[in-house]
């Protein structure tokens, strides 16, 4: 952010509150995070089904956080994320980064109920699409009440009518996730949707509430730079997609607010 932004400058879509922040870090910065990424022992990695991830600032337990203090290379640019957004009541104190091929994704999903409702996440690497869906609790109630003819489903006191209004008030959209920006979310986008990333080489970001704020740093078409020549935005007729053609990587970024300290060195 430069001197005198506001976040406010940076909230897309209409579902409180989403804020996409492009270019917050540099190419230097995305090369020098990279590096400190693949320079971590082999068995930093957990591979899991459909990507890998590297856990950094302790394990993270239902009763809070067994903390570890976070690797200054890190740090850098989570200090940045607690001062310039100010949504944060202190530091970052974890941090898991993601890597996905072309065809790796993430289910969608609510994060866990540990973190301070608020999300940072860096973008490295290939451009995605994530998707944001109104959470499934109730839509799944919607069409049990649709489909029970005979009794009165009760769903959690919600009528037809509330949940019609609610569903009115909770369309699905996506977001452009492009390399070196700060996607963050919380209030509603956070409690009511789940998010995800499909698992495929080709997305659709026709859907996304912030394709003018990626476009714009990106030069549309244009041909880019040193890492971002990866990224290919096409235009064909009314659909608009983007071919994953290289790794992305993705560092999310919470808070924990009940920390006990790790006793046991690793
Ligand atoms: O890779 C991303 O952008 C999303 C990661 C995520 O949702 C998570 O780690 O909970
Ligand atoms: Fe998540």
């Amino acid at each position: 952010m430069e001197p005198g932004e506001n976040l406010n400058d940076f909230v897309v879509g209409s579902v409180p509150t989403l804020i996409y922040i492009p270019d917050f870090v540099t190419d230097s910065e995305q090369d020098q995070l990279v590096n400190n990424i693949y320079q971590a022992p082999v068995s930093k990695w957990k591979s899991l089904k459909n990507r890998r991830l590297q856990n950094w600032g302790g394990v993270v337990h239902e009763k809070g956080l067994l903390a570890q203090d976070l690797p200054p290379w890190l740090t850098r640019t989570t200090r940045r994320i607690f001062e310039e957004s100010g949504l944060f009541p202190s530091d970052v104190n974890h941090v898991l980064i993601n890597e996905y091929l072309p065809n790796q994704g993430i289910m969608p999903h609510q994060d866990g109920p540990a973190y301070f409702p608020v999300v940072a996440i860096v973008s490295l690497g290939s451009p995605v699409v994530m998707d944001f869906t109104p959470h499934s609790s109730l839509r799944l109630c919607t069409s049990a009440l649709r489909d029970s003819v005979e009794d009165n489903i009760s769903c959690g006191g919600a009528s037809d009518i509330e949940t019609d209004k609610w569903l009115h008030n909770h369309h699905p959209f996506s977001v452009l996730l492009m390399p070196r920006s700060l996607l963050i979310f919380k209030d509603m986008a956070y409690s009511d949707y789940l998010h995800g990333i499909k698992d495929s080489e080709v997305q659709q970001y026709d859907g996304a509430v912030n394709v003018l704020e990626a476009m714009k740093h990106h030069g549309g078409n244009q041909p880019l730079s040193g890492s971002e020549k990866a990224i290919v935005l096409e235009k064909t007729g009314d659909s608009k997609s983007l071919h994953r053609t290289a790794k992305r990587i993705s560092l999310t970024c919470r808070m924990v607010s009940k920390v006990h300290k790790n006793l046991f060195k690793f």
